[in-house]
């Protein structure tokens, strides 16, 4: 090591350094670093070094290098090797890739939402409507809650053919057909992700490779181009990646699977867990059921009128606190990503503290927020679920959580921070809310054994973003008997 440097782990094993122990349970293995080095130290996993910066007074130090700390090359390279699309790092392409980045923040973000959240809440109706009638029906709450959110966010962005019109020209595909394949498709590329990033060739992976060859077919120019409502976000990426002559149209649609994995990666568990805790707590529900009674009281819907789409605006959805405090707490106890950033010059770093390490061009500098979000100095009993940890004394969003008896100006960190936080934040909120309105209002749902210990996380995925459960629960649901208005008048 040179002078100023932070310890390193080298582990034993040659190139894999420290990769086993840390893929077996990273928070565990950060903690006992961090009891024997302190808030930085260096790891050698497989064949790179990650400087790990853990204290989170100290995340704006790293943010605020932005000159010597370069996350898009990272990002980039990854995203390239895993979905096969153009290497958007080559400069023939910096141009365009710096237009088709600023189309995240224009077409997620700010007043064009409301668009996107109206799509969403007539897709997700839409989907659900199809279990009217079943009666009583067991199935896995995982299953339950991906099968519609799946669909319903994927219609949302890419759009859809009309099946009237799409059978007429030549018997297409059934809508609930084309979509299971998609969702199997969508589940065995996603499987390999963990192995992916190790570094394992997706050409090793034989069925993850197939499975995201299936979805770029499906997501290809001349499929989508004959799909009505398709959101501004792919509308806008289409049209920038047409103008690029270097692109081929298989390139452009790996480019969508890139998108469509972005955008339910992580909202298929966090829906899931926002559920498995309202289901599981009854305090949680009795709060979600008020609040969703009032909002769509509010809004003049009653409840089990189905004739009358519920529509609910930005602000109506912003208002809904106790929902955003529940899946703030279940992103809480989630969420495991990793923020990567790599050295582009030899540089010294100052933490919070004033205290300095030197850092090598090359190295990647890791921060890892699961630390935070367990931490039980901020965090009271941080394993366990609280519906309003995330609610002040007046039922509005908390916002001051303490370190050291100081305010931590960032305490809560599942979609990232800085250069790379997630542009489809405030999306996945609001549809994730919508997800949970619409299913208290139309289901009755019960979850098998409440007894039981809560579900653990698939921890193998760490880094990756929200965990999955290590397996999924039973749900035993019905979409509810609703007197429709015509009924009504009859009687
Ligand atoms: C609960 C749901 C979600 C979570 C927890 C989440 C989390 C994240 C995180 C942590 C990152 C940054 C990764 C990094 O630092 O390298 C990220 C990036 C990204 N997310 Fe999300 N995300 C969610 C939903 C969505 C949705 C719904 C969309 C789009 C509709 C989306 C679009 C993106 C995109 C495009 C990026 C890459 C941004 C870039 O390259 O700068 N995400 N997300």
């Amino acid at each position: 090591r040179q002078p100023g440097e932070p310890p390193l782990m080298n582990g034993w094993i040659p190139y894999l350094g420290v990769a086993l122990e840390y893929g077996r349970n990273p928070l565990e293995f950060l903690r006992s670093m961090q009891r024997k080095y302190g808030d930085i130290f260096t790891c050698k996993i497989a064949g790179s070094y990650f400087t790990f910066v853990l204290d989170p007074f100290s995340y704006g130090a790293v943010s605020r290098q932005g000159r010597n700390l370069d996350f898009q090359k990272f990002a980039i390279g990854f995203s390239h090797k895993v979905f096969g699309h153009a290497d958007f790092n080559d400069p023939v392409y910096s141009y365009n890739i710096k237009d088709i980045h600023s189309i995240f923040r224009q077409t997620l973000q700010g007043p064009v939402l409301q668009q996107l959240i109206s799509t969403m809440m007539e897709n997700l109706q839409a989907v659900m409507r199809r279990d009217e009638g079943h009666g009583w029906t067991t199935e896995g709450l995982q299953v339950f809650v991906e099968r519609i959110m799946f669909e319903a966010g994927y219609l949302t962005l890419f759009g859809k053919e009309e099946e009237a019109e799409a059978m007429a020209t030549g018997g297409a595909t059934p809508r609930w057909l084309f979509m299971r394949q998609a969702m199997e498709d969508f589940h065995a590329f996603d499987k390999a992700f963990p192995e992916m990033a190790a570094g394992l060739p997706i050409h090793l992976c034989g069925r993850a490779f197939r499975a995201r060859e299936a979805l770029a077919e499906k997501l290809h120019h001349r499929h989508l181009k004959r799909n009505k409502c398709l959101s501004a976000l792919i509308e806008r990426r289409m049209h920038a990646f047409d103008q690029m002559e270097q692109l081929d149209e298989k390139e452009k649609a790996r480019t969508h699977v890139s998108m469509l994995w972005a955008s339910q990666a992580n909202t298929l568990p966090a829906t899931f867990w926002s559920l498995y805790y309202i289901l599981r707590c009854p305090v949680a529900l009795d709060a979600a059921q008020a609040e969703v009674r009032r909002v769509l009281g509010e809004s003049g819907h009653t409840p089990g009128n189905l004739e009358k789409p519920v529509v609910l605006s930005k602000d109506q959805l912003a208002g809904m606190s106790v929902l955003g405090s529940i899946i703030e707490e279940a992103l809480r106890l989630s969420s495991a990503s990793i923020m990567i950033r790599v050295a582009s010059e030899n540089f010294t770093l100052t933490l919070d503290t004033g205290k300095t390490a030197a850092i090598r061009k090359g190295d990647h500098i890791a921060m890892f927020p699961q630390m935070m979000h367990m931490d039980p100095e901020i965090y009271e009993d941080p394993t366990e679920f609280q519906c309003s940890r995330f609610l002040d004394e007046n039922g509005q969003k908390k916002t001051d959580f303490y370190k050291n008896g100081r305010k931590l100006r960032q305490f809560l960190l599942p979609f990232g921070s800085g250069v790379s936080e997630c542009p489809g934040r405030f999306f996945a909120i609001n549809e994730i809310k919508q997800f949970l309105t619409l299913a208290l209002c139309h289901y009755d749902m019960e979850l098998h054994d409440l007894a039981a210990a809560p579900l653990e996380t698939d921890c193998t995925r760490a880094g990756l973003g929200i965990l999955p459960p290590k397996h999924d629960v039973s749900l035993r649901y019905r979409f509810r008997n609703c007197v429709t208005v015509k009924e009504k008048t009859v009687r």
